[in-house]
């Protein structure tokens, strides 16, 4: 592949592998970004995320492979990417003893950065983010979202053309994600390309293109409605009593890729190849002397839960409660 400057792609990786010892954290990865996308990664807690972030970012040198991060040779002009990127790492690498004001100069004085220009800046981020008010307050003992905000306003501090933003979100209330998020597509419109990892559906939804990484390889990749458009299952939802027995006599069954509670709801996920899945739940379940009356059974449309469960086995929400 040609790794001179794409104008199309932000990021390309081709055949990326990282092994640790003999453990292969990230296999024969290709992960192409286009410029000017919000781009979801998800995947089960271990599958390899941060660990491709970190060679694409030039932190961590991959086993093999090509990486081409904004027409740079990654790792090799590592330290020129560094000045055109942001990265938020999950654990928001914030100076706990410095205030909020005194983080961003910091990171001002890192990059190099002339200091009216610096002073101007800040003054900016602090007013986007809504941070003037704790200026002056240690970041150690700013909440969640407010930890999460300054940790955006200094990602932002070198005005990157691309950010990599690791769980951004994981320890945010709905309204803070919201709000995050606005914030996400407001530097999208000015021409930032973010590439984001969550566990969150409704974020990923809100992509505009997804992958999904199972034990170190990419499983799919595309937009969130061609996923949920082109899922490899019939999604059915059953209402009736017992539903714990009755999840139990289904998981059994190599048609059911899955079978979830929500509710007074059981969600089950059956194999495309079953022609008419309402009809074989039914006798299913009939078998397991659990009969359903026709209204307790319906096809439903997948979400982007379903999606993910059909690619990795796995709940979403499951790993987030794991990890
Ligand atoms: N330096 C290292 N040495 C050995 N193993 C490592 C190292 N870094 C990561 N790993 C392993 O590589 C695998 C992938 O880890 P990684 O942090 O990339 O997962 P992730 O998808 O980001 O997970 P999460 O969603 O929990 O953040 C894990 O099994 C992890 O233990």
């Amino acid at each position: 592949m040609n790794h001179t400057t794409d104008p199309q792609w932000v990021i390309k990786a081709d055949n990326l592998t990282k092994r640790f010892g003999d453990f292969i954290a990230v296999e024969s990865l290709n992960l192409y970004v286009p410029k000017g996308h919000i781009y979801g990664f998800l995947g089960p807690n271990g599958c390899g995320k941060s660990t491709t972030i970190r060679m694409l970012t030039g932190l961590l040198t991959p086993s093999e492979g090509n990486i081409n991060v904004m027409g740079l040779a990654i790792p090799k002009q590592a330290e020129a990417l560094r000045h055109k990127i942001g990265y938020m790492t999950q654990k928001f690498s914030l100076y706990d003893d410095l205030t909020v004001k005194e983080n961003l100069q910091f990171i001002g004085r890192i990059y190099g950065i002339d200091a009216q220009e610096c002073k101007k800046r800040i003054d900016q981020l602090q007013s986007t983010y809504k941070l003037n008010q704790y200026q002056h307050q240690l970041a150690g003992t700013l909440s969640g979202g407010q930890r999460q905000r300054l940790a955006l306003a200094c990602a932002c501090l070198n005005q990157p053309k691309l950010l990599f933003l690791d769980e951004p979100t994981s320890a945010v209330d709905p309204q803070n994600r919201r709000d995050f998020w606005e914030q996400l597509f407001d530097l999208s419109e000015q021409g930032t390309s973010i590439l984001v990892t969550t566990h969150y559906m409704d974020e990923a939804e809100r992509c505009h293109k997804i992958a999904i990484m199972e034990k170190g390889t990419i499983k799919a990749d595309d937009t969130p409605k061609t996923l949920m458009d082109n899922i490899n299952a019939h999604v059915v939802e059953i209402t009736t009593t017992d539903l714990r027995q009755l999840k139990q006599a289904l998981s059994t069954l190599a048609e059911i890729q899955s079978a979830a509670q929500l509710g007074h709801r059981l969600r089950v996920l059956v194999s495309k190849h079953i022609n008419d899945p309402i009809c074989w739940v039914m006798h299913q379940c009939q078998l397991h002397h659990r009969p359903l009356q026709q209204q307790d059974i319906r096809l439903v449309t997948a979400n982007l839960e379903d999606v993910f469960v059909s690619h990795t086995g796995q709940n979403p929400n499951l790993h987030k409660q794991e990890g």
